[in-house]
């Protein structure tokens, strides 16, 4: 077996290896005889199989179980490889955690093997779907690791994420596939050389995931393309015996094999599950408390929307919990998801984040608890979510966290489908706040804040759609109070409809969305682009909605047509795990975009019907010319704010003459009246001599201001100082002294002063430098006091006078000793 993509097999370059190959060949055949002798006398009714030793298994697949370390069946494998062997259908359904995988792994391989369905020209024998690329990552690896001792199948994943070119070459070669629907579906409708004529084994792990409405277009479109005979298996945790799926998947006569049915509970014995009363507006301080008190364990988390897994992630981030925190959401890059599974697996103690991306298949070892944060939408969701902790006979624990308007709705589901759970508190002790660090971050991060506000949004959103009312019902959330936890002034406005969900188009699965969202580039994205319209940023720009719900400014942006639409938030937001069809459900405040000012500015008159053949003229504000639309191309330019701009007339730049006539500014003379004024040279000579006349002229009068102002100055100077020496100087009530209001402002002249000082000349008479009396400097503040001291500081506001006779000295000596 061999990497993804390649093909593996033996080549034989030489003569000897050649007759070495025969042999081999020989004894397979010999081989292939016995066991297909051994697999009919199979009597799986009364048969009882415990080992894998004990099932009519090839070499190659004893080997390498054997170097996997798997030698004991689970009941699953136990039930299903044997009827699998013998080519029977099989619906499997059984605890998660159980060992699936290689209940329908050992089969595929197995029944090839016999076939001998082996080679380059054998063509595709098993085509093996999964809902995630992480899944199908997984159920490969486990091929890869139980097919590598001695089998020769060439083996191949196709889960998107490299080029279409280079996945096609290999593509054709392969005798066993994994792969995502919308990709493998892609290469179904577009490589030619993808033959599939001779499928034996088609497989879908988690059945019933695959089959509901998120893939039910993809997968129907895949088994068109398969041969109708040929052996079916569907696996799931979450199997039902749905008599529409048997027939959309031609299952002939299915083998139901049901594991949990027996000892009568839904999820794994040895995990524990409990359920915690927590209203909305709690449930981040109950968790981070949680988080805290179990630094030491290996913890998932999920949650119902991508924007609060990066929001708590984010958060919880800036607040150092003790413990490495991971997050994981259909909307990172495939790269990034990868690299976080494999931390996570890899990790002993680590918090994992994530949204029900995560939710099924994954087989994380040890993780020691699973907090459903969100409600699940469903009890099969929940079955899954648990389902990560409690492994093949490990422990683990389960916590779900439950709105006390959703205790009662879902308590009777789960106890409906056979979940054992058990109410437990939380210690209030322990339980610490964090509401206002979170208002903290949110006060100095505006990005963090923003990503507050979507996913407040997205979570209240996601509840609003959820299908199941009886659980979820909007108005039983305190939203103001869960905004408050996020560390939001206020819960953002979101209106909702009057119409209360019951024109909702039938729920589609949250799961559904998140995954389909997930796999934006490969998954779905090539086929369903295929259907719609090409949509622009700026299409988009004018199809958004609601976007007062961020920011009041943006709509007057758009009121203004100012908005390029081009911010970073506009894909998350429009692209969100909530698709647009749900926004014009969910959502009433609407962009006004009036028909006048709808950013286009294109105005269509009585001249749009077509006067030219297969086209029409419009006449766009703006613009000298008309345009002909005679193109889908055409039509688009009409709506793109950016495009227009550039068909419209550039302004020209005017003079005015004092008559208030509009002149450009170079206006070219008519050349016989320049030629009648003379020759060019001469006029220039004039032209110059006139100028420099009037330059001159200027240069008189301005000497002449210059010299008027700076004698007004120095006049006004003197006076001040006259003022002074006669004492019509007062002391402030600060002590300070001031100037008589002369109606200037002292900084004002002091500055002007300074200004003239530099080019002071002959006439200017003599400034006696006292300007600095106003704004001394500190140690010209002695200066100051001793000159207060000298003329007499009595009392504040009174005026005083230099003393002149001896009763006045006397005066003022009592009055400053007294
Ligand atoms: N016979 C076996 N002996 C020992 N370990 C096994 C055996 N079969 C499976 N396991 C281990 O059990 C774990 C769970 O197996 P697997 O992932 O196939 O479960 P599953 O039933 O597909 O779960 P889910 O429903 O969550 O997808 C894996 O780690 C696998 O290696």
């Amino acid at each position: 077996m061999g990497a993804p993509g390649v093909v593996t097999g033996r080549t034989r370059p030489t003569k000897v290896k050649k007759q070495a190959g025969v042999l081999k060949r020989k004894r397979e055949d010999v081989d292939v005889e016995k066991l297909e002798q051994a697999v009919v006398d199979i009597d799986p009714k009364n048969d009882k199989y415990t080992n894998f030793t004990d099932l009519p298994l090839s070499d190659p697949t004893k080997q390498g179980l054997k170097s996997a370390h798997f030698a004991v069946m689970t009941d699953v494998q136990a039930t299903a490889i044997p009827l699998a062997l013998k080519g029977h259908d099989i619906l499997g359904a059984a605890k998660t955690g159980s060992g699936k995988t290689l209940a329908f792994l050992i089969p595929v391989l197995e029944n090839l093997y016999r076939l001998q369905h082996i080679g380059t020209d054998a063509g595709l024998g098993a085509l093996i779907i999964s809902p995630t690329r992480e899944l199908a990552i997984q159920i490969f690896d486990v091929l890869c690791k139980i097919g590598r001792h001695g089998h020769m199948f060439a083996a191949g994943l196709v889960i998107g994420g490299k080029s279409l070119e280079s996945e096609r070459q290999a593509l054709t070669k392969m005798n066993i596939l994994v792969g995502t629907p919308g990709r493998l579906l892609q290469h179904l409708s577009q490589t030619v050389a993808f033959n599939v004529d001779d499928l034996k084994m088609l497989v879908l792990d988690e059945a019933d995931r695959i089959l509901d409405m998120g893939f039910q277009k993809d997968v129907d479109a895949i088994v068109e393309y398969l041969p109708k005979e040929r052996q079916t298996l569907l696996f799931s945790a979450t199997q039902s015996k749905k008599v529409s799926d048997l027939a959309r998947l031609s299952l002939q006569e299915p083998e139901y094999v049901s594991v949990h049915a027996e000892d009568r509970t839904a999820t794994p014995k040895s995990l524990q599950q409990n359920y915690i009363i927590c209203p909305i507006e709690e449930k981040l301080d109950t968790l981070w408390s949680f988080i805290q008190a179990s630094k030491k364990s290996k913890i998932l988390c999920f949650f119902s929307s991508a924007k609060m897994v990066r929001f708590v992630y984010e958060s919880f981030r800036h607040m150092q919990p003790g413990i490495p925190l991971l997050h994981i959401h259909g909307r990172q890059k495939q790269g990034a998801r990868l690299d976080v599974t494999a931390k996570f697996s890899a990790a002993k103690a680590s918090c994992l984040f994530a949204t029900d991306v995560a939710a099924r298949g994954l087989d994380f070892p040890a993780v020691d608890f699973v907090i459903q944060v969100d409600c699940p939408e469903d009890v099969d969701t929940y079955i899954h979510r648990v389902g990560r902790t409690a492994r093949y006979n490990r422990e683990g624990r389960g916590v779900l966290f439950l709105a006390p308007s959703e205790e009662e709705g879902m308590l009777k589901r789960l106890e409906n489908k056979k979940v054992p759970i058990e109410l437990i508190n939380v210690r209030q002790k322990k339980k610490q706040s964090i509401k206002s660090q979170m208002v903290h971050m949110c006060f100095k991060d505006p990005e963090l804040k923003y990503l507050a506000q979507k996913a407040f949004i997205t979570s209240t959103k996601s509840i609003y759609l959820q299908k199941d009312k009886e659980i979820f019902n909007i108005k039983n959330y305190d939203l103001e109070g869960f905004a408050a936890s996020m560390g939001l002034p206020g819960a953002p406005k979101i209106k909702f409809l009057k119409d209360d969900g019951g024109n909702q188009p039938k729920q589609q699965s949250r799961q559904k969305v998140e995954v389909s969202d997930s796999s934006d580039e490969e998954e779905v994205g090539a086929i369903k682009a295929k259907d719609k319209p090409v949509r622009t940023k700026y299409d988009r720009m004018f199809e958004r909605q609601n976007q007062d719900v961020l920011a009041d400014h943006y709509k007057k942006l758009v009121r203004d047509g100012d908005g390029d639409g081009t911010s970073a938030e506009e894909d998350d937001f429009t692209g969100g795990k909530l698709g647009a069809k749900d926004d014009d459900d969910f959502l009433a405040v609407k962009r006004r975009i009036p028909a006048e000012d709808d950013g286009t500015n294109a105005q269509l008159n009585d001249e749009d019907k077509p006067i030219v053949p297969g086209g029409r003229v419009v006449h766009i504000a703006g613009a000298s010319q008309p345009i002909i639309i005679d193109s889908n191309r055409r039509e688009k330019l009409l709506k793109s704010k950016k495009k227009l701009t550039k068909l419209m007339d550039k302004g020209k730049k005017l003079i005015y003459d004092e008559d208030g006539n509009s002149h450009e500014v170079y206006e070219l003379e008519d050349e016989k009246a320049f030629r009648a004024k003379g020759l060019p040279e001469e006029q220039r000579q004039k032209f110059i001599e006139s100028a420099r006349e009037v330059v001159a002229q200027a240069d008189v009068e301005d000497k002449a201001t210059a010299k008027a102002k700076r004698k007004e100055k120095a006049r006004k100077r003197k006076e001040r100082e006259r003022n002074e020496e006669t004492g019509i100087a007062e002391v402030d009530e600060e002590g300070g002294v001031q100037i008589e209001d002369t109606g200037e402002d002292p900084l004002a002249n002091f500055l002007a002063d300074a200004a003239y000082s530099d080019d002071d000349d002959e006439e200017v008479e003599p400034q006696p430098k006292k300007a600095k009396k106003w704004f001394e400097s500190d140690s010209e503040g002695d200066e100051r006091s001793s000159k207060k001291r000298k003329k007499g500081k009595k009392s504040k506001g009174t005026v005083v006078t230099e003393p002149e006779t001896l009763e006045d000295m006397e005066a003022l000596a009592a009055g400053l000793l007294g």
